[in-house]
């Protein structure tokens, strides 16, 4: 029997990214394997959002590698979803059925994925409704049954509950703990430490464009092993 395809693990060597004479990720390694989600935190301007995107594939690299397990699959079985999701001016519906048609899915296909997604997410309710006139939290929920509905083996989350009240936040964190559960790997970025402790399997820290720490969460927030990591922990300021 032949072992099922897959793009993990995720393989980053030595990657750098500038844009024009500014450095942002200076030698970036790091192996991302399957399994509970891996939380990219670090103060802002760290360069989170940058590596998710260079990760996702939405930047180039200025110089180093970035591999995945099989990496003729790796374009169709990732999807990213944005802090400020873009949500077109159709239904709630509409909006997840729309890439499942450009996947080639059969019409039964998509919509059975389609309504499985926005059950996912405790949006059946609201699938006639325009996207845009949801509340912020159910569109990020959206974005979520959108990227969902594709059945990505790796999932980005960049920051994805950057504006949401605490209530809408703990919703899409239990839609992120049921993905995961469900075998998606969640690659995410986030500011709350709170969120960190309760999603992460393993926590990037990442500071000025360097990683300067990753471990599995439990060792990560027991014991950091760098001054600054233990300085962000504590909430005070970290110098550039
Ligand atoms: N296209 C770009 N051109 C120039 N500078 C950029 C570009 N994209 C990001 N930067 C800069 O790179 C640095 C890292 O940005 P990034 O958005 O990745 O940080 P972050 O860690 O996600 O921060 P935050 O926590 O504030 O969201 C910032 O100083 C930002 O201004």
């Amino acid at each position: 029997m032949r072992a099922p395809v897959t793009i993990l693990p995720l393989r980053v060597d030595g990657l750098d990214f500038s844009a024009g004479a500014t450095r942002i990720l200076t030698d970036v390694t790091l192996s991302v394997a399957a399994g509970p989600p891996t939380v990219i935190i670090g103060p802002n301007g760290a360069g989170k959002s940058v590596l998710l995107r260079l990760l996702h594939g939405l930047l180039a690299p200025t110089d180093g590698r970035i591999r995945w397990g099989d990496s003729a699959e790796a374009t169709q079985r990732q999807a990213m979803v944005f802090q400020r999701p873009v949500l077109l001016r159709r239904s709630a519906l509409a909006n997840v059925l729309y890439p499942l048609r450009l996947a080639g899915l059969s019409a039964a296909e998509r919509r059975r994925r389609a309504e499985n997604a926005l059950a996912l997410v405790g949006l059946s309710a609201l699938a006639d409704r325009p996207a845009r006139q949801l509340s912020g939290g159910e569109q990020q929920r959206l974005a979520l049954a959108r990227a969902a509905a594709t059945r990505p083996e790796v999932l980005f989350l960049d920051e994805p509950c950057a504006s949401l009240d605490p209530g809408a936040t703990r919703a899409v964190e239990e839609i992120v703990a049921r993905l995961a559960a469900a075998g998606t790997k969640i690659i995410m970025t986030t500011h709350d430490l709170g969120q960190a402790r309760r999603l992460a399997g393993d926590v990037v820290f990442l500071h000025a464009g360097r990683v300067l720490e990753h471990a599995p969460a439990e060792c990560f927030f027991a014991h950091p092993e760098t001054e600054q990591a233990a300085v962000f922990l504590r909430g005070d300021l970290l110098p550039h």
